[in-house]
């Protein structure tokens, strides 16, 4: 089988491997004299050097000999009762050309804006790539499909592959695992598919050369310059190869995990029509019922707020919520998985930012990170201008998309609203990540500014590529080990504001070489640092 096939197309069931192989011997009988078409057709097919006997085929073969008898009025023979004559022929009516149908895109479709087409041949005046059978095959075995009956491309937005059906008429039957297609493009987002065409069953199934980035390297270029795609560079959201091992949730199916945290495991998740989500998989047990419970309402909040207030799409939004055991949690049952679609899917966060350095060996971030961290800012403006604080703002929760890159702020489901004027009470442990924090989140009173604060630090990783401070506890949580590491952090804390004040010329000269804000200097008072000055750092970005 050739090594740089992408997909092949098994045939499954008695008549499509009985019609694949009659189709393999017309094309190899006519080989000679055959149209390019027909020529091209063939080599898209992977046959096995020598004929195999297939028990379901003499079942078939014998099915349609007594048929045949049945309405020519002879006398028929019982499948359960073959004479010895009949048994001596059984090989021979077995025998057939066993393979596959390859996709490839160093085979292209003979009109690449039409995809790969699948059905009757060989034509003189149409080009039939996928040839599922002979023109006499469908006649002595009552297949009426559409010619050609479907289509494989992919989609220019994404490179997913789909397959799509080729007439309007009900009775056009296709289905991709159950599911009838029409003249909509059915996204092959599974690693293998039943497909069905009529009375013709294959399997549809990824290769191993589809998961490596040869071939999506591949892909891009094909798309690109045979279906006028836009350029590699301008895709959002690639679409990976399907895993072998998949997992649906409802109408859609898991592939990778995009990140984990102490809820849940996020996942890139496909449907059908070829979108893309997110979707974090929860376990709910009778001690974490409540607060996923929360978590939900409050995604729905954020979500209703983000679609009034957010044109920008600066906020992640929740699409829809699925539950294995219905949304009330059941005590009789131990657990139960939710499953919450989030959009949009990005396929980068500012974790991949910090540790890329400015070409030119000049220090400070790029300027991606820096139009990036600017366009994060503007969705926390977003967020508090609605009166809403994220509470847990780190580099892995700032999702990044498109070209230009675009910021979205991700984990919205710990948000808070706040009224005007108003703060909030520390409630230490529940929200926030070790690291990020503000001082007063889980000391006093609080309010937006803990957010600036976190977007400080996250500045501070994008312009130095380490983090200022690094403790696996809060030091700011009550506690005498935690209070214990405050006059280090305190040393550190210093170091770090040292750093930015030594920089501020460079930054002061050249935007591009550092981000430091002339009023920036945070110190620690009483224990409660002020970090009015960060929001400063923070705010005089935005009007950089
Ligand atoms: N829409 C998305 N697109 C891409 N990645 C995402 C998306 N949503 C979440 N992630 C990734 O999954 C990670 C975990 O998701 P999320 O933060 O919602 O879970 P969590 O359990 O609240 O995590 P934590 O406890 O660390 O805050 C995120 O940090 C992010 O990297």
């Amino acid at each position: 089988m050739s090594d740089r096939a992408f997909a092949s197309l098994i045939p499954a069931n008695a008549l499509a491997r009985l019609a694949f192989s009659d189709v393999y011997d017309v094309l190899t009988r006519r080989q000679s004299n055959q149209a390019d078409d027909a020529q091209a057709a063939l080599g898209r097919m992977f046959v096995e050097p020598e004929q195999t006997c297939d028990d379901e085929i003499v079942r078939l073969r014998r099915e349609m000999e007594r048929t045949k008898y049945d309405t020519d009025g002879e006398a028929s023979e019982t499948l359960t009762e073959p004479d010895t004559d009949t048994e001596k022929q059984l090989p021979g009516l077995g025998m057939v050309w066993v393979g596959c149908y390859l996709l490839g895109l160093q085979s292209p479709p003979a009109v690449p804006e039409r995809g790969w087409a699948a059905g009757k041949g060989p034509l003189e005046n149409m080009p039939i790539d996928l040839l599922l059978y002979t023109r006499s095959f469908a006649k002595s075995h009552d297949i009426s499909l559409r010619n050609p009956h479907a289509r494989f491309n992919f989609f220019v937005e994404s490179n997913g592959l789909f397959i799509i059906g080729c007439s309007r008429s009900p009775s056009a039957q296709l289905t991709v695992n159950g599911d009838a297609v029409t003249r909509l493009p059915y996204h092959l987002n599974q690693h293998s598919m039943k497909i069905q065409l009529g009375k013709l069953e294959y399997h549809f199934q990824w290769t191993e050369f589809a998961a490596k980035d040869d071939f999506t390297v591949a892909r891009r270029r094909y798309v690109a310059r045979a279906l006028g795609g836009p350029p590699a560079a301008s895709i959002d959201v690639e679409m990976p190869t399907p895993l072998p091992n998949k997992r649906t949730m409802g109408r859609w199916t898991l592939g990778d995990a995009l990140g984990a945290g102490g809820h849940g495991r996020v996942f890139f998740a496909s449907d059908p029509s070829g979108n893309v989500a997110a979707i974090k998989v929860v376990e709910r047990t009778s001690r974490n019922c409540h607060s996923v419970d929360k978590e939900i309402q409050t995604l729905q909040e954020v979500t209703n707020f983000a679609q009034r207030s957010d044109d920008g799409e600066r906020v992640l939004r929740m699409a829809e919520v699925m539950y294995s055991n219905g949304e009330e949690f059941s005590s009789k049952t131990a657990f139960d998985n939710v499953a919450i679609v989030l959009k949009p899917m990005t396929p980068q966060t500012f974790g991949d930012l910090v540790g890329t350095r400015s070409k030119g060996g000049s220090n400070g971030m790029t300027i991606e990170a820096a139009t990036a961290f600017r366009a994060a800012l503007l969705g926390v403006k977003v967020m508090h201008d609605g009166r809403w604080l994220h509470r847990d703002l780190k580099p892995t929760n700032i999702g990044l998309i498109g070209k230009p890159l675009r910021s979205v702020l991700l984990d919205v489901g710990t948000s808070k609203h706040i009224q005007a004027g108003g703060s909030l009470r520390p409630e230490p442990g529940t929200v926030g990540t070790v690291g990020y924090l503000a001082p007063e989140l889980e000391l006093g009173d609080y309010d937006h500014s803990i957010d600036i604060w976190s977007m400080s630090i996250i500045l501070f990783e994008l312009t130095y590529n380490y983090h200022p401070w690094k403790y696996a506890i809060n030091p700011w949580r009550d506690g005498k080990t935690n209070e214990a590491l405050r006059p280090s952090f305190r040393k550190n804390y210093q170091n770090a504001m040292d750093k930015m004040v030594g920089d501020y010329r460079n930054a002061r000269v050249s935007p591009a070489k550092g981000y430091i804000h002339r009023e920036c200097s945070m110190s620690a008072s009483r224990g409660r640092l002020a970090n009015q000055n960060s929001s400063q750092l923070a705010v005089s970005l935005l009007r950089w």
